[in-house]
């Protein structure tokens, strides 16, 4: 079977792990915050599988490492406020764009499709990234991980997209790395595309049973150049309707 774009008028991005690595960033902002606390400092490998469920997420998880238990609430408060002050510094020295990213934003955008960007990341950071990659200009609404009540995998963040697009759920697409994106776009009734280099807690991303499970996001566009499949994985796009 052989699921594609056609059909769909919104296509939902991920950003951590989708469209940029940002670890290498996320992981420095973390270690500052413990070291700056005489605390151990993980490794970049560990900061990896952290990511995923937002920022106050990340630093708890950071904190529970070092010091073996959970952190105190003030604790927590004191580290999350440290761990953005560092991430503001630099959250796009180490950080790179996955190859594809931008052409394949530009190929759908092209198409006419409607982009939104829902990450966990605090909504803070998005415009400065977007900015610094050039990528402002794809998105017709961006959305935080704190710009609404409840963040993915709650299906909120989606549904308010399609709502405040006025686009039927099964016309819309959700393209993420995690489980916490299949499991949103599956609450939402969107189709489901997931990417297997990015950040899953260490999971295999076919582990969340995506409905298309794409090798790059090149794999999205590909069949505007004419070849419908690519090995095992599958291919998309054709907005048109005449594919
Ligand atoms: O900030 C995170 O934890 C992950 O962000 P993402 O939703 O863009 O992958
Ligand atoms: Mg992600």
């Amino acid at each position: 079977m052989h699921l594609t774009l056609k059909g769909k008028r919104l296509v939902a991005f991920d950003l951590d792990g989708t469209l940029i690595d940002s670890v290498p960033d996320l992981a420095v902002a973390v270690q500052k915050t413990l070291d700056d606390q005489g605390l151990a400092v993980p490794q970049e490998a560990d900061v990896r599988d952290w990511v995923g469920n937002g920022a106050p997420v990340l630093v708890e998880r950071a904190l529970t490492w070092a010091l073996n238990e959970p952190p105190s609430e003030e604790r927590q408060a004191e580290s999350y406020r440290e761990f953005l002050a560092h991430y503001a510094h630099a959250p796009n020295r180490l950080t790179r764009l996955y190859p594809g990213a931008a052409e394949t934003l530009s190929v759908l955008k092209e198409a006419g499709l409607t982009l939104v960007l829902i990450t966990n990341k605090p909504e803070d950071f998005i415009a400065p990234i977007l900015e610094h990659f050039d990528l402002s200009g794809y998105f017709d609404l961006t959305l935080g991980g704190d710009s609404l009540a409840r963040k993915k995998p709650d299906p909120l963040p989606l549904l308010h997209a399609a709502e405040y697009f006025g686009v039927p759920t099964c016309e819309c697409a959700m393209v993420g790395d995690s489980r916490h994106d299949i499991g949103a776009g599956k609450a939402a009734a969107f189709t489901t595309f997931g990417l297997p280099y990015g950040y899953n807690h260490g999971e295999p991303i076919s582990d969340s049973h995506p409905d298309v499970l794409l090798d790059t996001l090149d794999d999205l566009i590909s069949s505007t150049t004419g070849s419908s499949t690519t090995g095992s994985s599958t291919t998309v796009l054709s907005t048109t309707g005449t594919a």
